[in-house]
């Protein structure tokens, strides 16, 4: 069983992760989370934080001379801003007069961290939260549900990612289709497993390079207007094998686990599973994967517009998942709002803020689907070790029978 958690704040100290259930035996070094932390921080339309903050990586449990060793790996990633925020997110009570003055920083915005956030941003968590957990300030709210806590996921998805490739071969990309209103066009090139370079280096991680322009033209736009975007990720994992997840019971179903993770991540609004809302303009004929035998003897599928999964299982086909990510809700054309200690007519608070963050989202939404596949593979292959899944994955699939594979 494959499991993990996250904790930590966006302001605070460290974040921290533990992914439990990994086998023995992956070949991890830092470096690999390091990389996938890296491949998070990219992507036009960000905003400054990400220009100064790095990802500080411990690695505290699970992994030993660069292989994991079947107990909880557990992450730490330091936020270097820390120093900044050492009285406003002090784990121990501080003196009130800590939080009135500089702490010593020579830094005068300390005082204005201080400040209790009493105008809830409309979009983000801050009004709900103050009500849910009794705050009259929305700091506590919004420190947690900050996406800064994606840092921790993609570094655990990385985990969750060599364990795939090494155990089944199995490897993942993530790319961007849409930025607002700008698309990328339904007959372009889909990105295959040697395309991560390339995808990396473009500025906001699409394969289609007239689209991506437009995007960077759109994202400098918005940013003119004071405004800000969302759009549309999309993320594809080659040679999943046949009969991850089941019908058997619904939250059991790969869809179901798939939908669950990606909905999880902030913002995101909507998922759809191969074809998805496309599918369902269509007609049964024009909709569905139709199957012959091919000259190589094997059954082949003549298009994949259900994503790879049928019956809430991968049926061998790509398994491909889109989300939908909301605009950032901290518009720089401030929202209105109200000040809920003054109960004053108020402009929602706006410092600094992503413009755009749809190409992160795709990294976070690649590691969401790493996290799930390796999830459903352990949980159908099992195995302590690496070797050891892929001994069960090799003999399940050598018991098929002739006729259906
Ligand atoms: C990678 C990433 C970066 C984000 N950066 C920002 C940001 O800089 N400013 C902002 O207001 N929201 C940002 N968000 C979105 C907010 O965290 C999100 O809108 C908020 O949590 C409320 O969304 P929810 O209703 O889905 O929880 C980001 C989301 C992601 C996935
Ligand atoms: C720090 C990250 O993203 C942050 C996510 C975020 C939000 O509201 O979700 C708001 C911004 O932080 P701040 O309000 O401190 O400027 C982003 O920079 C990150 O992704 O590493």
């Amino acid at each position: 069983m494959l499991r993990w958690l996250t904790s930590g704040e966006s302001h605070g100290e460290a974040l921290v992760g533990i992914l439990d259930g990994l086998p023995a035996g992956v070949e991890l070094t830092t470096d690999d989370v390091k990389a996938a932390l890296a491949r998070r921080r990219l992507g036009y339309g960000r905003g400054s934080r990400q220009k100064f903050e790095q990802d500080v990586l411990r690695v505290l449990g699970g992994l030993r001379h660069g292989v994991t060793q079947g107990g909880p790996l557990a992450l730490e990633i330091a936020n270097s801003e820390w120093p900044k925020w050492v009285d406003v997110m002090s784990s121990d009570p501080v003196p009130p007069e800590a939080l009135q003055v500089d702490a010593g920083t020579g830094d005068v915005r300390e005082i204005a961290r201080n400040r209790p956030l009493t105008r809830p941003r409309p979009g983000h968590a801050d009004l709900v939260g103050m009500r849910k957990y009794g705050f009259d300030d929305a700091r506590p709210v919004l420190e947690r549900a900050s996406a800064r806590e994606t840092a921790t996921r993609v570094a655990l998805g990385a985990a969750a990612a060599k364990f795939l490739e090494q155990a089944l071969g199995v490897r993942l990309v993530s790319h961007v289709v849409g930025i607002g209103p700008v698309e990328v066009p339904e007959d372009a090139a889909v990105p295959g497993p040697d395309d991560v370079a390339t995808l990396d280096a473009d500025p906001v991680r699409c394969f289609d390079a007239a689209t991506s322009a437009a995007m960077v033209a759109e994202i400098d736009e918005c940013q003119k207007a004071g405004d800000t975007l969302g759009g549309v990720v999309e993320v594809l994992a080659y040679g999943v094998p046949s009969g991850l997840g089941t019908y058997a019971q619904s939250d059991r179903r790969l869809d179901a686990r798939l939908a669950a993770v990606l909905m999880g991540i902030q913002a995101i609004k909507g998922v759809e599973v191969g074809d998805g809302f496309r599918t369902a303009r269509r007609r049964g004929s024009a909709a569905h994967d139709e199957i012959e035998r091919g000259a190589d003897g094997r059954i082949h599928r003549l298009s994949n517009r259900a994503g790879g999964v049928e019956g809430g299982m991968s049926n061998g086909e790509v398994v491909r998942v889109r989300a939908a990510m909301k605009p950032i809700s901290t518009v720089p054309r401030a929202l209105a709002t109200v000040d809920v200690v003054t109960g004053e007519v108020a402009k929602a608070q706006h410092q600094r803020s992503d413009v755009c963050a749809v190409p992160p989202a795709a990294v976070v939404a690649e590691a969401m689907v790493a996290l799930v596949l390796a999830e459903q593979a352990l949980e159908k292959f099992g195995g302590d070790s690496v070797a050891e899944v892929r001994r069960n994955a090799e003999a399940y699939l050598a018991a098929i029978p002739e006729l259906q594979r």
